[in-house]
């Protein structure tokens, strides 16, 4: 029987507690999104195959919990992953500060040569915003990465998101190279930043 797949990528979410990687991924997998909160034990998966240049990529993407006391549990799954989206809320300073944190512990507990991915969530609450897309787009700029802003409530971004690491981690793997890097250029970058700017505001 045919393969469903051409390739599996692991991926995993990381941030601080209550960012939204539960809903991210819930609204990436299933089209959905809820209100409740109800924070992570552990770790936990879902899935969901993407077509990208030709190819089908199963995308098998795992949820961290942000709690502290979850640390050692959910280190232990930086190895296996391909991509690491690192999540904040750009409506809370701390969880974008924390950003350099859980850089470190990428650092520390992840292969090498892992791809990886900044996302700003909840950016339908504007009027609320505390961190700006300028701050988040020079860490992204100084750790070589690239950044969208997101909204798991309007799914703003979110299947660009995945999509968009799923296409570096199939570049740098050997697959149909695009451009001469898997990394962005400050013009791709710009690309990415205009191609989004102010497509983000549901009030
Ligand atoms: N307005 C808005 N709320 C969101 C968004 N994403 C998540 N939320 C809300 O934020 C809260 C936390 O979301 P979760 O996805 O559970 O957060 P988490 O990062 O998985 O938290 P832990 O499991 O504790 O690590 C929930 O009440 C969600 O409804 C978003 O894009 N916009």
């Amino acid at each position: 029987m045919a393969k469903a797949y051409d390739h599996l990528f692991k991926l995993l979410l990381i941030g601080d507690s209550g960012v939204g990687k539960t809903c991210l991924i819930i609204r990436f997998a299933e089209d959905n999104f809820n209100n409740t909160y109800i924070s992570t034990i552990g770790i936990d998966f879902k899935i969901r195959t993407v077509d990208i240049e030709g190819k089908k990529i199963k995308l098998q993407v795992w949820d961290t919990a942000g709690q502290e006391r979850f640390k050692t549990i959910t280190t232990a799954y930086y190895r296996g992953a391909m991509g690491i989206i690192l999540v904040y809320d750009i409506t809370d300073e701390k969880s974008f500060e924390n950003i350099q944190n859980w850089m470190k512990s990428i650092k520390e507990n992840a292969s090498a040569g892992v791809e990886r991915l900044l996302l700003g969530n909840k950016c339908d609450m504007e009027a609320k915003r505390k961190v700006q897309k300028e701050q988040a787009d020079k860490l992204a700029r100084e750790h070589g990465i690239r950044f969208f802003e997101t909204s798991a409530k309007s799914s703003m971004n979110v299947d660009e998101a995945f999509s968009s690491l799923a296409r570096d981690i199939l570049l740098k793997s050997g697959g149909r190279r695009l451009g001469n890097s898997s990394k962005p250029s400050s013009t791709d970058l710009k690309t990415c930043e205009k191609k989004h700017t102010n497509k983000c505001s549901l009030g």
